[in-house]
């Protein structure tokens, strides 16, 4: 390996046998060992109290550890300077802690000011930055009261990408958020790191959001105790106690499907009718659940055969289900099937037109065919 190779292998962030003790009481992290993955999201999630925040506030020293060392990049914090330190990584907090007598743009454009990048400079940047967060420009010259809480959020996610800092720290970034929102702002970050590929370190009590989210996810006790650190669907499949199982909830079967990739799942045809056919109630329909589409061939509902003389306008049909595009995961499947009142899954192409209907009980025989396949491959192994 090359020393270039070396580097860029090595983790981005070690922690070694860190303890922080706050005024003398007990342990708030005790003896965390870990090792945080370059350009990866990884996730420190437990219960309130547990250390997170304190945690990951010793990554950039605004908290100083007790004991142990943090390295970042192969090099000891503890010798860095704290506000260089600071002003070099992005952090975002639940609060988007925007300044409230600056504009949108100026509060973007903070860091890199402080860096000495010039004015007109950096809001270019923070404009360009706009656009990368999703937000429209002509929201840079609002303040932030004039900003719905999930603008706010993408600002402070925008502010603290300023300077293109490697590493992210983000603690419970989007936990004051509706849910609605919050699952808006989860995909954005996904689809953002795909370009960025930051070291990211998420904090968050919500162990959904730590699996949709996390790489890697560290499960803390309290106390500051390290309970497991794996990939989410380890922790879902395999938790390493009775602490972890807990945390992970009654659901953790059913979320795990979310790993499991659907590609098996058989599409089968579906009977549908067009919006502009169904206004003519003479025009019969052959199965007991016809699938309403539009001009574009996409779904709007079902019409029972039982009462299609009285289903004329778009209006009336059945609301549907969830929607599964083709590729997504078990659980968005089975999720599609269940929640549609035809029994039958709506599977629609990246366009979101209609290819067809996917089966529960189907579904159902590839978690089995997954189980039993994954049984003989740890019964081989352990042979
Ligand atoms: N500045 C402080 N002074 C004294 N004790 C503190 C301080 N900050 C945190 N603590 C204590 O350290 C422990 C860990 O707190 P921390 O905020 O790191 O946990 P957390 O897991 O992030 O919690 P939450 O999810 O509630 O934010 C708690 O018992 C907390 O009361």
């Amino acid at each position: 390996m090359t020393p270039a190779e070396q580097a860029s292998s090595r983790p981005m962030i070690e922690f070694h046998d860190v303890t922080k003790t706050y005024d003398g009481g007990r342990p708030a992290v005790e003896d965390l060992s870990i090792e945080i993955d370059r350009g990866r999201i990884t996730v420190f999630v437990g219960p309130s109290g547990c250390g997170k925040t304190t945690s990951l506030r010793m990554i950039n020293r605004m908290v100083e550890p007790t004991s142990g060392q943090i390295l970042l990049d192969g090099q000891d914090i503890g010798r860095q300077k704290a506000a260089e330190l600071r002003r070099s990584m992005g952090y975002v907090m639940q609060s988007s802690g925007l300044l409230p007598h600056r504009t949108v743009l100026d509060n973007i454009a903070t860091v890199p000011r402080l860096n000495g990048v010039g004015k007109a400079e950096a809001r270019r940047r923070a404009s360009e930055l706009l656009d990368v967060v999703g937000l429209a420009s002509d929201l840079g010259r609002r303040y932030p009261v004039q900003l719905s809480g999930g603008q706010q959020q993408r600002v402070g996610v925008a502010r603290a990408l300023a300077a293109d800092p490697p590493v992210l720290l983000m603690d419970e970034p989007f936990s004051a958020v509706d849910p609605v929102v919050r699952a808006e702002l989860q995909e954005e970050l996904l689809r953002l790191q795909r370009d960025l590929a930051k070291t990211i370190v998420f904090v968050t009590h919500d162990i959904d959001e730590a699996t949709i989210l996390g790489d890697k996810v560290a499960v803390f006790a309290v106390g500051g105790r390290l309970a497991q650190f794996a990939a989410p669907e380890e922790i879902l499949r395999a938790p390493v106690d009775d602490f972890v199982a807990g945390f992970v909830g009654r659901d953790r079967g059913f979320r795990h499907l979310s790993f499991q990739d659907g590609d098996g799942v058989a599409i089968h045809p579906v009977e549908t009718i067009d919006s502009d056919r169904l206004a003519d109630p003479t025009v019969p329909v052959h199965s007991p659940w016809t699938l309403l589409v539009d001009t574009e061939g996409r779904p709007h509902g079902w019409v029972p055969q039982a009462s299609r003389a009285g289903f004329t306008r778009q209006a009336d049909a059945v609301p549907g289900g969830s929607l599964y595009t083709r590729g997504d995961s078990l659980r968005r499947a089975l999720d599609a099937a269940l929640s549609s009142p035809s029994g039958l899954g709506v599977a629609v192409d990246d366009d979101g037109r209609v290819v067809g209907v996917v089966r529960a009980a189907e579904v159902f025989g590839l978690i089995e065919a997954a189980r039993l396949g994954r049984g003989r491959a740890e019964h081989n192994t352990a042979v």
